[in-house]
C-alpha cells in the first residue's frame, strides 16, 4: 500500500503518520499525546475579559445620543450584526469601539476568570492555554491581547497564548468558549467545545450533548475531571 507522507489510518484522534523519512509515529487524542495531561484552551474575550462591559461603557461614553443595547437585551454573538438591526448606521459605530487603541488592554476581568486559570494551571498534569481570536483590524488587538494576559496573568503566562482566527485547528481536549458556534476548517476539533454562558447565548437552549459553564463559580474543575483519563 502506498502512503501519503499523512495518511489517516484509524479513527477519530487516531493517525498513522509517515513522514518522508519512513519514521512512524503515532498521533493519538491530545491527551495521549501529551502523555495522558489535560490541555485545556480557555477563551480570552467573554471568559476571562469583560468584552460585553467593556465595549457597552465604551460606546455610551463615545456615543451618548446614540441608541444602545442592554446586556439584558444582547441577543446573537456579534454586537455588530444586533447594533446593525436596531440602526443600520450603527454597526461601524460599534466596530469603532473594538478598534480604538485601549480598547481590549482596558477589558475588566470577569469575576473568578484569572483565578480559575491559575488554578487550573498549577494542576497536576493540566496545561492551559489562552486560545483567542484577535480583530483583522491588528493595529491594537494583538499587542493588547498579550499585554493583558501579562497584566492579569503575569509574564510567563505569555508562553501560553494561541491567537488564531480559526480554533478549530488547534488541538485540545476542552475549549471552554463563550461562542455558541465555532467553526473552521477542522470539521471534527480534537476539543469538547464548553460553552461559557454570556448575555448574548444565556437565552439559547443547547443540544443534551452540549455543556455549558454558567459562570467561574460554576464546577469547572469536575468538567476538567470528567476529561481526565
Ligand atoms: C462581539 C464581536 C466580537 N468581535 C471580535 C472581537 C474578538 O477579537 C473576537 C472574538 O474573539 P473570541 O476569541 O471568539 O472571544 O471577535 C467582532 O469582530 N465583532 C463582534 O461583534
Ligand atoms: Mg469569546
Amino acid at each position: 500500500m502506498i502512503l501519503s507522507s499523512t495518511t489517516r489510518l484509524f479513527g477519530r484522534g487516531k493517525t498513522l503518520l509517515r513522514d518522508p523519512f519512513k519514521r512512524i509515529c503515532v498521533n493519538m487524542s491530545s491527551s495521549s499525546l501529551s502523555g495522558n495531561r489535560l490541555r485545556v484552551l480557555v477563551d480570552m474575550d467573554g471568559v476571562l475579559a469583560d468584552f460585553e462591559g467593556g465595549f457597552l461603557k465604551k460606546y455610551r461614553a463615545r456615543y451618548p445620543d446614540e441608541p444602545y443595547i442592554t446586556l439584558d437585551d444582547r441577543r446573537g454573538f456579534w454586537v455588530s450584526t444586533q447594533y446593525g438591526k436596531l440602526r443600520s448606521d450603527l454597526s461601524e459605530k460599534a466596530i469603532s469601539i473594538w478598534q480604538s487603541k485601549g480598547f481590549f488592554m482596558e477589558l475588566e476581568p470577569l469575576p473568578g476568570g484569572v483565578e480559575a486559570v491559575k488554578e487550573m494551571a498549577k494542576m497536576d498534569n493540566t496545561d492551559v492555554f489562552i486560545c483567542t481570536s484577535p480583530i483583522k483590524h491588528y493595529k491594537h488587538c494583538p499587542y493588547e491581547k498579550y499585554a493583558w494576559v501579562e497584566k492579569h496573568l503575569g509574564h510567563d503566562f505569555l508562553e501560553q497564548v494561541i491567537l488564531t482566527r480559526d480554533k478549530t485547528v488547534v488541538s485540545g481536549d476542552i475549549l471552554i468558549d463563550d461562542k455558541p458556534d465555532i467553526l473552521g476548517v477542522e470539521l471534527q476539533p480534537t476539543w469538547e467545545h464548553i460553552l461559557f454562558t454570556a448575555c448574548h447565548n444565556k437565552h439559547l437552549p443547547i443540544s443534551p450533548s452540549q455543556r455549558r459553564l454558567l459562570s467561574w463559580s460554576d464546577d469547572w474543575r469536575a468538567i476538567l475531571d470528567s476529561k481526565r483519563q
